[in-house]
């Protein structure tokens, strides 16, 4: 057979899988059409027309998602049977429903993405499809075992299907990231079906493909486990909200829907971190010690007076001694509770030693009141049953308990003593106020401790994200507040397992001044699968990811993070609470590491949660950046980890490294002209240092014009930004400034160097350094050398 007639019976493949699917579009519009108009009727039917809606809209949205490509793979197996694959999963409408195309998500597909001429998966021959629009243009086939017609098999290594690969590679980047569907590795998809049900740790150096695989990994996941993911949805963190707008639009084209996408600047609901962070900030707030910090600012808002308070309550004057207050405050600590949900404790307390006061000063009106008064060693109820004051009977005493309870002054004692907080409000009170801060971080050196102090503590930074959502955890909920009921018995279920759990592991009840130990989080471990899914499928029209988009206690079924060598200690805390079940991806690789808190090893970072419980994977081919631009990145990698081995590239470059020397006031001038050289669909970027990255870094402005005015479509960016992203021909300004900003600069010209897919321009006000000279000598070979 000839490519010409495999194209063609391919073509009519593809006509009659367009028209099934657009048959399957039609039938699934009028049923949403069906449902939508609908009103009326039961809560129960108007709540199941929602979830049909719903359904109907995601069926909609994957089959409108799947048009493009619909069809990219085959597979002739040794047997004789036929397997198709595609987006999505298509059957025939004829009685046996036979299958037309395979959701490549589908075991059966997997011999596509693993079948090699030495592991042929029962496979004969793949064929990859090239399709423009509805159109078949080409075919290309390996044979897997001895073809039928004698041609030789291929000889293949790592990398699968290559020419389709390097065709799918070398395709102009638009603006945003494609999905790989069509030209998984063998190595990504062992990671992609991965059916380890803990951590899993993918490494890998830049341009392995770690966020093309984790976000396969979420739209296989959901395929294969959807009842469950469907309820308890999937949460994806990167690095910045560039990056998951550029992710945002693969998932759809994978068919999912229910997954939330988060960075850490709006992981916890109701804030949006925008404020600037010191990299000294970032590295004190990051690291575990600011747990002990928190501790001791809430601790420090549950006060004690100084000398004996009088309250008034309907006339009579009672007296609060400090030593009944800090009785109160110690019996309200020691239940371990949450700051508010304590409160009740400490006010119980409070007003049991007013009543009793209270009631002496009724029945001993010539003043043996004192010796009555409630002591902390009491019960604080016994007193009031004394059959020695038979004057008063229990309901009498309860109505004045209730007098004193109500009484104004006593409500604003009890306030300022142990008053209701907010995670935004202490965190604010804390860092705007150098004696708040010295009173809980003392032990900080005074350097630190200026770290945390701003004038408007309110204007919350990244780093601070973690510390709200742990004062969260510290504070809990005001029991006081409306709403919230399923919150509070989720809140509750939980602290009942803490509980038990420490009956479980035979721990003894801490003492009040104990740290929680992190082990603490596992807790989350116990609340049974039934309660998590109650607690999922509660009653609301809105979708899963709005529901646990907004609920910072969401246990979600399944956590994603990307580029999670970035998390600091905090942060980590953060994510565990949000992964109860500890079914998480984490993509990352630490030689990329730029935040001062980041993690050097994954050991580190997971031990605290899963001891040694958790598999790594490691990708070793690099699909983005060139031989070219690979050499350079080899050298920097090997100054950052000496041991760390480079991953492989697989495509050549088509220009040499270019190292450009310019005058110090001719750098917007030479980046425009490097610019203006792209061809017009080609992405380019400028990745400028972070600190000269904002807006109103000097002659950062005159740069943006200058680029702008070569290439309106170009992106200008602070290399922090850039993280995640690719760029056809990427240009670094003043490298040497990158290196000499922070410990982590090595780190960040790394990532900066490894964003480009073809052609990478360094342009160095002056000259460059000894490290980036010795580098350009030794890539000399391929390296263009230019004095602008
Ligand atoms: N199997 C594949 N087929 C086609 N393209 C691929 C494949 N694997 C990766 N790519 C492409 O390679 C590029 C790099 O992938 P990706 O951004 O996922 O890498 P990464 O490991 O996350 O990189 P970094 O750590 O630098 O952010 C992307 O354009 C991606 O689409």
């Amino acid at each position: 057979m000839t490519e010409h007639d495999a194209v063609d019976e391919e073509q009519r493949h593809l006509g009659r899988l367009l028209d099934r699917l657009e048959e399957l579009r039609a039938d699934t519009r009028a049923r949403l059409d069906a449902v939508l108009r609908g009103t009326g009727g039961t809560p129960q039917a108007r709540s199941e027309r929602e979830s049909f809606a719903r359904l109907y809209s995601s069926e909609l949205a994957a089959f409108n998602a799947a048009n493009l490509g619909l069809y990219f793979g085959r597979l002739d197996m040794e047997d004789g049977e036929v397997r198709r694959i595609g987006r999505v999963g298509l059957r025939d409408d004829d009685e046996d429903l036979t299958p037309l195309l395979l959701d490549w998500r589908a075991d059966h597909s997997r011999p596509f993405y693993l079948a090699t001429t030495a592991r042929p998966e029962g496979a004969h021959r793949r064929r990859h499809l090239r399709t423009i629009g509805r159109r078949v243009i080409g075919v290309h086939d390996e044979y897997l075992t001895a073809p039928v017609d004698g041609e030789v098999p291929e000889d293949h290594d790592d990398v699968v299907g290559e020419s389709a690969l390097l065709e799918a590679l070398d395709s102009a980047r638009s603006a945003h990231m494609t999905d790989i569907v069509a030209t998984i590795q063998r190595e990504q998809d062992e990671i992609i079906r991965n059916p380890h049900a803990g951590v899993l740790v993918v490494q890998g150096g830049p341009g392995t493909g770690k966020t093309a695989v984790a976000l396969h990994r979420a739209a296989y996941l959901l395929y294969t486990h959807r009842r469950r993911l469907d309820r308890s949805g999937v949460l994806i963190v990167g690095p910045n909200a560039r990056f998951l707008d550029y992710i945002a639009r693969v998932l759809p084209s994978l068919g999912e829907s229910g997954v939330v996408l988060r960075t850490l600047a709006d992981l916890y609901p109701g804030v949006r971190a925008t404020g600037s962070e010191t990299l000294r900030g970032e590295e004190v707030k990051g690291s575990a010690d600011m747990v002990d910090i928190l501790k001791a600012a809430v601790r420090a808002r549950q006060l004690a007076p100084g000398a004996d308070v009088v309250v008034r309550c309907e006339g009579h004057d009672l007296v609060l001694t400090p030593a009944v207050v800090r009785a109160a405050r110690g019996r309200a600590r020691m239940t371990r509770r949450p700051h508010n949900q304590a409160r009740s404790t400490f006010a119980a307390r409070i007003i049991d030693a007013l009543t009793e006061q209270y009631v002496a000063s009724l029945t001993d009106p010539v003043g043996h009141a004192e010796d009555a008064a409630w002591s902390p060693e009491g019960d604080g109820v016994g007193d009031l049953g004394d059959p020695a004051r038979p004057l008063l009977d229990a309901e009498d005493r309860a109505a004045l308990r209730t007098e004193v309870e109500r009484a104004p002054e006593v409500l604003a004692a009890i306030d300022e003593w142990w008053p209701t907080l907010r995670p935004e409000q202490l965190l604010a009170d804390l860092f705007s106020s150098r004696e708040r801060i010295s009173e809980a971080a003392g032990d900080y050196v005074a350097e630190d401790q200026e770290a945390l102090f701003r004038a408007d503590g309110g204007a919350f930074s990244v780093a601070d994200v973690p510390l709200l959502d742990e004062l969260a955890e510290l504070l809990g909920e005001d029991p006081t507040e409306e709403g919230n009921e399923a919150d509070r018995a989720w809140a509750e279920q939980v602290r009942q397992a803490e509980e038990a759990l420490e009956i479980l592991t035979g721990s003894a009840v801490q003492d009040i001044e104990d740290d929680l130990d992190p082990e603490v989080l596992m807790a989350y471990d116990v609340v049974d699968a039934e309660s998590l899914a109650r607690r999922h499928s509660a009653d609301s029209d809105l979708t899963v990811a709005d529901r646990a988009g907004a609920d910072r206690t969401w246990a979600f079924g399944h956590v994603i993070v990307d580029e999670a060598q970035e998390l600091s200690a905090m942060a980590w805390r953060a994510l565990m609470r949000r992964s109860p079940n500890r079914w998480m991806t984490l993509v990352g690789d630490v030689a990329q590491t730029s935040s001062p808190a980041g993690i050097d090893s994954w050991e580190d970072a997971l031990s605290p949660y899963v001891d040694d419980r958790w598999v790594l994977c490691e990708l070793t081919v690099n699909y983005r950046t060139p031989e070219t631009v690979s050499a350079v990145a080899e050298q920097l990698l090997a100054q950052i980890d000496p041991g760390a081995t480079s991953p492989r590239p697989v495509r050549a470059g088509r220009r040499p490294v270019a190292w450009l020397e310019t005058e110090a006031g001719s750098v917007g001038r030479v980046v425009a002209d490097e610019v203006s050289l792209v061809p017009e669909d080609r992405a380019v970027a400028v990745l400028l240092p972070d600190d000269l990255g904002h807006e109103n870094a000097p002659g950062i402005a005159a740069l943006r014009d200058a680029v702008i005015a070569a290439r309106p479509d170009a992106s200008v960016l602070p290399l922090a930004l850039a993280k995640g992203l690719e760029f056809d021909v990427v240009v670094v300004v003043d490298p040497e400034h990158v290196l000499g900003r922070s410990p982590q600069g090595l780190q960040d010209l790394y990532v900066g160097a490894t964003r480009a897919t073809q052609e990478l321009v360094l342009v160095q006000p002056g000259r460059f350094g000894p490290l980036l000279s010795r580098i350009r000598e030794s890539v000399s070979d391929d390296t263009e050398e230019l004095s602008a």
